[in-house]
Formats: structure tokens, sequence, C-alpha cells
């Protein structure tokens, strides 16, 4: 039997994920001496990143053909905006302040997740078919399960780890999601053209590649040039 694409995908997205976990932002993690500072740039990118990635999901309401699809939509769409913003919280504690000092009177987004963010709308607004959408928002619960197995797979981590509840929001919950959003992708390949599953399949890698420059962006705490009152 020949691979589906969700398995083809998988294994194409493997590299870029190796890459990432070799990266700074990740190995710091490991060893406990990420700059506070990228933390913090990372979180201001991500509260937004988060809450455009609901408003994306939202744009989906439209093009979904069943009830059940609606509310699966309609239940990430609660986990984005209210679930997952614990794993934020346990990254205000690394940095010692709260969460909400840290995003307080920031709203742009920096060059790299506007990027990533405007890749997905124009997913959500140029394609008739949910599946390119899902394809550029899968890399997001995915290549992050990936990060955190490969953590908790290559490092004992000890009790008190500063990233440990971090990692293990992500070890956790993102089974059943990840099943729903890589079985909508296979069905949908089935109706489509070769040409049409090789745009899925770029819009899933460029995810992934998204996914590197956000957390390098926020290692190098990257912002535009004409925003010089920040830090
Ligand atoms: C940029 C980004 N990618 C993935 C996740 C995981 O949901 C996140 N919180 N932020």
């Amino acid at each position: 039997m020949s691979q589906s694409l969700s398995e083809s995908l998988k294994s194409l997205a493997s590299p870029i994920i190796n890459q990432i976990y070799n990266d700074d932002f990740i190995q710091s993690m490991l060893d406990g001496s990420t700059p506070k500072g990228s933390i913090e740039h990372y979180l201001r990118a991500d509260h937004q990143y988060l809450n455009e990635f609901a408003k994306i999901y939202a744009l989906l309401v439209p093009k979904a053909h069943t009830n059940e699809e609606m509310n699966f939509l309609l239940s990430q769409i609660d986990f984005v905006i209210n679930g997952e913003v614990d794993a934020h919280y346990f990254l205000s504690e690394y940095v010692g302040k709260s969460y909400e000092d840290i995003i307080k009177g920031h709203h742009h987004w920096y060059p790299s997740a506007d990027h990533y963010v405007k890749h997905m709308y124009y997913q959500v607004n140029m394609r008739e078919d949910i599946a390119y959408t899902v394809a550029a928002m899968c890399p997001c619960p995915y290549v992050y399960q990936q990060l955190a197995l490969k953590m908790k797979e290559h490092h004992s981590l000890e009790s008190n780890h500063p990233m440990l509840k971090w990692i293990d929001f992500y070890v956790e919950g993102m089974d059943e999601l990840l099943e729903y959003l890589f079985n909508w992708i296979d069905q949908s390949a089935e109706m489509m053209s070769q040409d049409e599953v090789e745009d899925v399949k770029m819009n899933f890698l460029q995810s992934c590649e998204h996914e590197r420059k956000f957390f390098n962006m926020s290692y190098q705490q990257e912002d535009w040039m004409w925003n010089n009152d920040e830090q």
C-alpha cells in the first residue's frame, strides 16, 4: 500500500524538526540558559500568533461541511484562547514576571511571525478547500509535540527543570488534535489532483520552516528596524 499524504508529510518534516531541535532556542531551554529577553520576545509574539490562529480557525467555519467539523473548530478556538495560555504562564514563571506585564502594550507582529501568520491567512482567504489552511496550521501543534517528545527522549529532566511543565504540556495534549488534522488533510487529498496535493505539501513544509524562523526570531529578539523603543 502506498504511503498516505500525512505519513509523507511527517517524514518530510523530520529533518526540519531535527534542525529546530538543534537550534539555540530549544537547546538553551534544555540547559536552562535561554536569555529571559528571548522568552519575553517569544511570549509577546506567541500571544499574538495564537490569537490569529484562533481567528483563522474561525474563518474555516463557513468552509466546514458537517456539524462535527464545526464542533471541532469551536473546540479548538476555545483551546487556543483559553487552554494554551497555560504554556505561556509556565514560561512567564521562568522569566519571573507576570504574563500580563510581558505582553502589555505590544501590538505589532515581529517580521518572521508576520510572515508565518500571513502564510496562514493567505490560504484561508484564497483557497476554498479547507485542506490548504489545515496543512498550513498543522505544523503548529505537530512541531511542538515532536520537539517536546525529543526533549524528553534525549534528556532525563529533573522534576524541578524550569521547562518541564512547558515540555509536558506539548507531550501530553496533542495526539487527538493531530489525528484529526492529519486525517482531514488525507481525506481532502483523495479528491485532489497531483498538483493540488503538491501545494498542500508545500503549505505544510513552509509552516514547519516558519516554526524554525519563529524560534530563531525569538532567540535573537528580531524586530523591525522602525521599532527601536522596545526592551
Ligand atoms: C508559533 C507557534 N507554533 C506552535 C505553537 C504550538 O501551539 C505555538 N504556541 N506557537
